[in-house]
């Protein structure tokens, strides 16, 4: 296992008008913990949608889309290539996919979020550059693919594999879809083994995290981070995971001070 360490000062932006949604209609309050089910994780997926790409820039200064791009890269994608963004959630890593691949590329944005997907095609629609126009949104479970085998390039997956309930076989899954010598990056969170990296994870999420989240009634679904950090897997189960499911070499990367991490498995 490496760590890179790569900070770097940000500006932040806004996607969509810049502002904020005003306060989200209170509705049903959804208390979801790491041994939430499947649906539960849709809806909260679903719920925050409207807000997603804001308070990611505005609580992450911007830094996401800095380890966005790492991901990308260490995905290995390439001009021409087909490759597939799973848990695209609203399309970032698809949209820096169709940058590498280009117009003669394929890129597909898979996600069972029908309402990020639906943020994804209206982000879509107000990019005017011709690579953006090779990307396909499709409603799907990353632990069920659509795709015949050996069927992509590459595949990224941001922020998804802490979400997906059944891990061991969404990672089948993206070993099946893939041609032999290719790669996976799969970006999240780090689960650190050092204790002040995790306090330090905690203490931001509690205190920042949260509560800015709490001025759109999304208190308890951020809430959920932390329990699904800590029920997330190391570095080091990471690369084992991808060993099992039959990837011939793994490895993960801590970045950004070990707050966040970046699993590459080759196929
Ligand atoms: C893009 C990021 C998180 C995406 C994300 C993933 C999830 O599983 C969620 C689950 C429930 C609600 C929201 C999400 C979600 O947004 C990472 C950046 C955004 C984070 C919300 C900000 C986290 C702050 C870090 C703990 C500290 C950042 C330090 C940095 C050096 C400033
Ligand atoms: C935190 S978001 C990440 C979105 C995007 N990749 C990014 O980096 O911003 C996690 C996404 O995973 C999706 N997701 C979780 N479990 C899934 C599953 N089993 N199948 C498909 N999508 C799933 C959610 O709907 C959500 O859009």
């Amino acid at each position: 296992m490496a760590s890179l360490l790569g900070i770097v000062f940000p500006v932040v932006t806004f996607t969509g008008h810049g502002q904020l949604p005003a306060k989200l209609h209170s509705r049903r309050r959804l208390v979801v913990k790491s041994s939430s089910s499947s649906d539960e994780r849709q809806i909260l997926f679903n719920r925050i949608a409207p807000v997603y790409d804001n308070l990611n820039d505005l609580l992450s200064l911007g830094q996401h889309r800095i380890w966005k791009n790492m991901a990308v890269s260490w995905s290995g994608a390439r001009t021409g290539d087909k490759v597939l963004d799973l848990c695209c959630g609203s399309g970032d890593l698809a949209f820096l996919l169709s940058e590498k691949v280009g117009p003669s590329g394929k890129v597909t944005g898979l996600d069972f979020s029908s309402e990020q997907l639906a943020v994804a095609a209206s982000r879509q629609k107000l990019r005017g550059r011709s690579c953006y126009k090779c990307i396909e949104w499709i409603e799907g479970d990353a632990t069920d693919l659509p795709f015949d085998d050996c069927e992509f390039d590459a595949i990224t997956m941001g922020y998804g594999l802490r979400n997906v309930v059944d891990r061991d076989r969404a990672m089948r899954e993206m070993y099946r879809v893939l041609k032999p010598g290719s790669r996976v990056s799969i970006l999240d969170f780090n689960k650190s083994n050092q204790s002040m990296t995790t306090f330090m994870q905690d203490w931001m999420i509690d205190n920042l995290v949260v509560p800015v989240a709490t001025l759109y009634d999304l208190a308890k679904e951020y809430e959920y981070l932390k329990y699904s950090i800590s029920g997330y897997l190391t570095g080091e189960e990471l690369e084992t995971l991808a060993s099992e499911a039959g990837f011939s070499s793994a490895r993960h990367y801590e970045i950004s001070g070990g707050f966040m991490g970046n699993l590459v498995a080759v196929r």
